[in-house]
């Protein structure tokens, strides 16, 4: 990165505590948010009928429902409190007048808040609007967060901290030639076992766990416990080899421009070791073998199967990733599918909840990647690509990812407003959601590679722990939705 020769991290002066006041109130009122969808989702808000205070209830089944209600009522006293202090903070403090006015309009719904939560209790939920209460959460969660990311912006960022020539690589091919290849090995078993396995790398292994658990949560969502393991086993191989073609044809296309970079350039074409008229044959290979065990459970599951090969093969890297700084946000689409591709294989149809769950990847794909293009982005700056750190700089590629996230966490309360997920879900999204938030917010901090790598292992641990609490609670727990 470009910042980690300077002096980070940097010392935390009294602008700085102001930032971090506004994040511990961000990570705060998205605890409550959790909470409060929690105790609308477990219905625990009946448990207590009066404000500010909740009596015991006679029925002793109600006590868990009585733990959860009290437990949003003193989250919101301390989040009120904190929300109070930033208020005034940012009032008194030099801070800019858009996150002043912001923080300002947030605090004014907090308290309008209160008094709907206070409405909710006393009068009963028929008695406000439905989802009002969650709206305003949202609303909220939404401003603070934005005030955080201007804020940190101007606390931490740089004015111009875009690449304009990067430093080129030592290895990188002269006059067009591939970098010198490993010698090759002169048994014909190590050899072979070499290429087999230069053939698996180009299939993009690494990616393919999240990406199938996105497959199964959607496949979970649309069957609940009536799930066949045919359907499993038809849906995840199909995924697999969908996604090894379109890392094949992605290793073809990108050949020349991975020699140029050093996290590519030992890659099996750029190296030369693979034919590319072999790369692509295998590719095709794997295309129809996709195609053909999709269809093994229906026509929608493969043509979505080959709408997202062609668009990670052809959209993305041809047309996307070259030309513009919202490739990231664009391509995100093309993991997305997988979402509808389980649901689909379950249902024949698209329906709202994979839907949904597509919204939740595809939100998060920006916050996920991002840190990754801050890692490299001396690498994608010498491979020519526009990514958001290269052409627009660190400093605004922080902020997006603390966009993307609150959009993502905000997506994953609408997944379980339209879903029955319950409370394993919220605790799951609840945790890993604020450590990754959290190591969004140190990233402004400690501009470093090694807090880039954090965050972005914070974004992929975020994910699977959130799918695979959509697979308990779809599978075991709560059962079908549909
Ligand atoms: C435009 C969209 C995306 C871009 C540009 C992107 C980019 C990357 C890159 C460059 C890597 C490093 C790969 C390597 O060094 O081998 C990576 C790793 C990874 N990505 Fe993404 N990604 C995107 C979307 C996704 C999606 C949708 C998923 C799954 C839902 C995903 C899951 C992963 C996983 C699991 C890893 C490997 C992490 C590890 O090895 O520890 N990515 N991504
Ligand atoms: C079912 C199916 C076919 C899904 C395909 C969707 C898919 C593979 C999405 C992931 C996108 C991705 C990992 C891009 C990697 O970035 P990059 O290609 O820019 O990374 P690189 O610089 O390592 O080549």
């Amino acid at each position: 990165m470009a910042t980690t020769s300077s002096s980070f991290p940097r010392p935390i002066g009294s602008r700085q505590r102001f930032s971090a006041l506004l994040a511990a109130t961000a990570l705060g009122v998205y605890l409550l948010l959790i909470i409060g969808a929690t105790t609308s989702l477990t219905n625990a808000a009946a448990a207590c009928s009066t404000w500010p205070t909740c009596h015991a209830p006679a029925d002793p089944l109600s006590q868990t429902e009585l733990v959860i209600a009290w437990g949003h009522r003193l989250a919101a006293v301390i989040v009120g409190l904190l929300v109070a202090a930033t208020a005034v903070t940012a009032v008194l403090g030099d801070v800019s007048s858009r996150v002043r006015w912001t923080i300002l309009a947030a605090a004014a719904l907090y308290v309008i808040q209160v008094g709907v939560g206070a409405a909710t209790a006393i009068f009963g939920p028929a008695a406000i609007v439905p989802g009002l209460h969650l709206t305003l959460g949202l609303v909220i969660f939404t401003g603070i967060v934005l005030a955080l990311a201007w804020d940190l912006e101007l606390a931490t960022g740089e004015a111009n901290d875009t690449i304009d020539q990067p430093e080129p690589l030592e290895s990188t091919a002269v006059d067009g030639e591939a970098p010198a290849a490993r010698p090759l090995p002169t048994g014909r078993l190590a050899r072979a076992r070499l290429t087999a396995f230069a053939y698996f790398k180009m299939m993009k292994p690494r990616l393919m766990w999240l990406l199938c658990l996105v497959a199964a949560a959607g496949m979970a969502l649309a069957a609940g416990p009536s799930l066949t393991v045919s359907t499993i086993v038809a849906t995840l191989g199909g995924g697999v080899l969908a996604i090894g073609a379109s890392g094949t044809f992605n290793h073809v296309l990108e050949r020349d421009v991975d020699q140029q970079m050093s996290r590519t350039a030992d890659r099996p074409l750029a190296t030369e070791l693979i034919p590319v008229r072999n790369a692509m044959a295998f590719g095709v290979l794997l295309t129809i073998a996709s195609l053909a065990t999709f269809l093994t459970i229906n026509r929608l599951a493969a043509a979505l199967g080959l709408a997202a090969i062609v668009f990670y093969s052809v959209v993305y890297t041809l047309v996307l990733k070259p030309n513009t700084v919202q490739n990231t946000v664009i391509g995100g689409a093309a993991g997305a599918l997988p979402a509808l591709i389980g649901w689909a294989a379950v249902t024949n149809e698209i329906g709202w909840p994979g839907l949904a769950l597509a919204g939740v990847i595809f939100l998060w794909t920006p916050a996920h990647f991002y840190n990754l293009a801050l890692a490299y982005q001396d690498d994608y700056a010498r491979g020519g690509f526009p990514m958001m750190p290269v052409v627009r700089g660190e400093t605004e590629t922080r902020k997006h990812i603390l966009y993307y996230i609150a959009a993502t966490l905000i997506s994953t309360v609408a997944l379980a407003w339209i879903t029955d997920l319950g409370a394993l879900y919220a605790a799951t999204v609840a945790v890993f959601g604020g450590i990754f938030l959290w190591a969004a917010i140190v990233l402004h901090f400690e501009q470093t590679e090694s807090a880039a790598f954090r965050a972005f292992h914070a974004s992929n641990a975020f994910l699977g722990a959130v799918l695979v609490a959509i697979l308990v609670d779809a599978l075991v727990l709560t059962g079908a939705v549909l």
